[in-house]
């Protein structure tokens, strides 16, 4: 059984569904705005062609999304408040007390920077989003605001600039600075929306922000440029921003502080466990270390231990790798590689090399990777965890039934065997704008219809609704795993 207080619900992305309804409910202001219609990416196929300015229209219509949570058994809503709407201009010249500069082991935003954000914000948008969380709160849902999810205003990120090597300040997460401005954002947040707020997360997957934008640089994600030295230290700054946004909170806020974090779990194709411990230490544990024991990889840093309250896991599937002859790529190597036709690397709406389905996305079904990364997050860090992202793009809802019964039955038996796991939220709850692939993915239990703006609910979104009403996913588990035999928990 899910305990009494579970929190059922799922997850958006300011940037994925605000905009769509009306022309000034568009933020033209943040470095995925101009990458997504960028010409290079679109004739390139780097991106998708499609404009997220033609989306749920959620700025708009947020009432009708947050009714239909409660109508299909939520009870909690993560979404994030867009930097770029607040403080559509650079905030530099609020000054605050910064202590260090190569580490930056403290800011102090004082009551009187307070006050002068408060000048520079944008106030219609400060308005607009206390609208949006009282509606959920008044429908009796639990608000968890995140702040940043991979969108960075474009007075921080020049992300075309970066991609082609041209010289520019505005190197999002690479510089230094953007600690500083995102310790202001935080704690200017908490200031103006704590009594809406029941959890925040600073960031959402910091690690799939510095992978996509400066590793897997062929994927569409912004700045798109291989660059190893970047990618570490976009890494570190983003860790240390949590550290410092987390202090900024915590001064004016009693709420819990996390972090949302990708997690994948590592199997070698020949049952080689050093490997998968390495790839487990590198990909699961090494940026969450930093944040919870303050090792920054070789280093101990007091500034920066104990900065988690709780943990945001993202899951979708498995990675399976095998070992190599070691790769080094500026300060990391690597002594495994993936291996294609499992976990993310499948042929799209076929099967995996172990003949489990795969979704339009072409990632393997694989629910038993929910249930081991829940035990091996849990043992690493002993801290609550919400499952913060499961999802599948599946437009026909034909494989959905199956995962949604899959991990919610993971999630429940990983809380059978000691796991403290305070709830699950489903990516998403509406189709929404996809990222580099646009309206291609459809990830909704209810389908979007862009042009009218309603919601259709998949015959998926029932099964999620009788599962949080009757508090165990165990009523479906007969129906909705043997013309797969997708998995095999135990
Ligand atoms: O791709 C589905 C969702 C995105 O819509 C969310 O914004 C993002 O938080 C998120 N993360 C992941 C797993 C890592 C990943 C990110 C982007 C592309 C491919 C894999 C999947 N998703």
């Amino acid at each position: 059984m899910f305990p009494e207080k579970f929190l059922f619900g799922a997850s958006m992305a300011g940037f994925q569904v605000e905009m769509g309804c009306e022309k000034e409910d568009v933020d033209l202001n943040t470095d995925w705005f101009v990458w997504v219609r960028e010409p290079e990416n679109i004739i390139t196929g780097a991106v998708s062609g499609h404009l997220p300015e033609y989306g749920v229209g959620y700025w708009r219509n947020y009432a009708n999304l947050h009714q239909l949570a409660v109508d299909f058994g939520m009870n909690a809503l993560r979404i994030n408040i867009e930097w770029s709407r607040i403080f559509p201009k650079e905030t530099f010249s609020i000054s605050v007390q910064v202590k260090g500069d190569e580490q930056i082991t403290e800011i102090g935003v004082t009551h009187e920077a307070l006050k002068e954000l408060d000048e520079l914000a944008d106030k219609n948008a400060v308005d607009h989003y206390r609208s949006i969380l009282k509606d959920m709160k008044d429908r009796g849902l639990k608000v968890i605001l995140n702040l940043s999810h991979f969108t960075l205003p474009l007075w921080i990120h020049d992300p075309v600039a970066v991609h082609r090597g041209k010289s520019t300040e505005r190197t999002g997460w690479v510089n230094k600075k953007t600690v500083i401005e995102f310790a202001k954002f935080a704690a200017y947040i908490a200031w103006k929306f704590d009594d809406l707020v029941d959890m925040y997360s600073t960031m959402n997957e910091p690690n799939v922000v510095s992978q996509m934008g400066y590793i897997m640089s062929r994927f569409g994600f912004p700045p798109s440029y291989f660059d190893p030295q970047m990618y570490m230290n976009s890494l570190l700054n983003q860790a240390e921003a949590h550290a410092r946004a987390y202090d900024a909170i915590k001064a004016i806020s009693k709420k819990p502080v996390g972090i949302i974090y990708s997690a994948s779990v590592y199997e070698s194709i020949d049952n080689d466990r050093e490997i998968e411990e390495n790839a487990t230490q590198l990909m699961n544990y090494s940026f969450l270390d930093m944040i919870h024991s303050g090792k920054i990889f070789f280093q101990q840093r007091e500034d920066m231990k104990n900065k988690l309250d709780f943990l945001g896991v993202n899951y979708y599937t498995r990675t399976v790798i095998k070992r190599t002859e070691s790769i080094n790529f500026g300060p990391v190597s690597l002594d495994w590689t993936i291996v294609e036709g499992f976990g993310y690397n499948c042929q799209a709406g076929g099967y995996s090399r172990d003949m489990k389905p795969v979704s339009d996305f072409g990632w393997e079904i694989y629910p038993e990777g929910l249930l081991k990364v829940l035990k091996q997050m849990y043992e690493h860090y002993k801290l609550p965890i919400i499952v913060s992202e499961n999802g599948i793009a599946d437009f026909r809802d034909c494989l959905r039934p199956y995962y949604l019964v899959g991990h919610l039955y993971a999630t429940e038996k990983a809380i059978e065997e000691g796991v403290d796991v305070a709830g699950y939220l489903h990516w998403s709850i509406v189709d929404n704008y996809e990222w580099a692939r646009g309206y291609h993915m459809r990830f909704g239990l209810a389908e979007t219809d862009y042009n009218t703006k309603k919601f259709i609910p998949r015959p998926s979104m029932y099964i999620f609704r009788e599962i949080a009403k009757s508090h165990t996913s165990k009523i479906f588990l007969h129906y909705l795993n043997s013309p797969y035999d997708i998995w095999r928990l135990g």
